[in-house]
């Protein structure tokens, strides 16, 4: 993650604002802004056809936006082509040159640069130093492992010290187990180097695990940028709830009470006090969406109920080391999964039996509308 001292630092690396793209009546990005500071590891996550691919492509510079303004380091990108922007890119498939050595493939970003080939190799070795490879200068990409190759590529990408490194599903091409190993080492090495860096992925771990900030696509538009910890804790609608982590979405009515504001279903109930600012979006009559992480529900005895509680019937009770996992079957039919570590009450309860569900107040995301 980044430190203080490297956030003061950090001025504003790149900008987008209303960034439009259409394809005839696809809009494959839909008035997308957000900013990106120098030194930051940002990851685009979305689903399919969301248009984390489009956006890479118009800060690279292979297309043009129909509208809205992109800037990188205070400088308009309109009509600057991708050579003239100072970016590193790094694809699924590396994309390494197979005659060239590993030390000419690093130095070959720098040739194009026109730098003389003495510093060429000693900026390339440096590199290749920082990815653990340089034992590797003279072999030919054939040669080197699916990881190695990897290495070789990121090391390629940054080696020029561009304003931005563009990562492209870095480790769709590798096993699970690389893939885990990988993320770690890669997020070391562009903090160590001090780079920044914007990334396209579609798996959630990923995204978790290499980011200061994620940024949510969907449908061409962005939902929500945020720290991970942030898109866990406040979602701002059910879709980002629901990508981020593991979330049940309880979907309920509002109703404005003496002490407060309830939302619910059937047998359930979330309590919001009056005090909680929550409490002004939500209107009596209109429908809401109560986000309850599995972590953040307790079980306890069926006839309990609280303010902010709901009972149901056990389906599968399912123990996994450390937790149980109950999954609860509600009145209207849905289901509630819980994780819960009191290891010792679960085991005394039953699949078939009723059970009590309770949470606080402050551990629910209420989504209104
Ligand atoms: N050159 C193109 N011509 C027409 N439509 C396009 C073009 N490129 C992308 N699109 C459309 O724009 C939308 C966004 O596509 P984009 O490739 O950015 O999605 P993505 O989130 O990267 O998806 P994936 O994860 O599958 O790569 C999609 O509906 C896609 O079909």
């Amino acid at each position: 993650m980044m430190n203080a001292a490297h956030q003061n630092i950090a001025g504003t690396a790149m900008k987008l604002e209303g960034v439009s793209k259409l394809y005839c009546a696809v809009k494959a990005l839909d008035n997308v802004s957000f900013e990106l500071r120098k030194g930051e590891f940002l990851t685009m996550l979305g689903p399919s056809g969301s248009g984390k691919t489009t956006s890479l492509r118009a800060i690279a510079g292979f297309i043009q936006p129909t509208s809205g303004r992109l800037s990188i380091d205070g400088r308009d990108m309109t009509g600057v082509p991708p050579q003239k922007r100072n970016i590193g890119m790094m694809f699924q498939d590396y994309a390494l040159f197979p005659h060239m050595t590993v030390l000419e493939n690093i130095g070959y970003p720098l040739e194009t640069r026109g730098i003389k080939r003495a510093e060429r190799e000693k900026r390339s070795l440096e590199m290749l130093e920082i990815v653990g490879l340089a034992h590797c200068a003279k072999r030919y990409p054939k040669e080197m492992s699916g990881g190695q190759q990897q290495r070789v590529a990121l090391a390629r990408a940054l080696v020029f010290k561009p304003d931005i490194v563009l990562l492209d599903e870095p480790m769709a091409a590798l096993d699970k187990k690389l893939r885990g190993q990988m993320q770690i080492e890669i997020m070391h090495i562009t903090r160590q180097v001090g780079a920044t860096v914007v990334s396209v992925t579609h798996d959630q771990e990923e995204a978790l695990v290499m980011s200061d900030r994620i940024a949510i696509f969907k449908d061409g538009r962005l939902e929500q940028i945020g720290t991970p910890h942030e898109l866990y804790l406040q979602p701002r609608s059910e879709f980002v709830a629901d990508f981020i982590g593991e979330a049940n979405l309880l979907r309920g009515a509002v109703r404005a009470t003496d002490n407060g504001v309830t939302v619910e279903g059937e047998g359930w109930k979330a309590s919001l006090p009056k005090c909680d600012p929550r409490c002004a979006a939500l209107k009596s009559g209109q429908g809401a969406c109560v986000v309850l992480r599995p972590e953040r529900i307790h079980a306890v005895p069926a006839g309990t109920a609280t303010d902010n509680a709901g009972e149901g019937v056990i389906e599968d009770k399912i123990y996994l080391g450390v937790e149980y996992r109950l999954v609860v079957r509600m009145g209207d039919g849905g289901k509630v999964n819980l994780r819960s570590r009191d290891v010792a009450s679960i085991a005394a309860m039953q699949a078939g039996e009723r059970v009590g569900l309770s949470w606080s107040a402050e551990d629910i995301v209420v989504i209104g509308g």
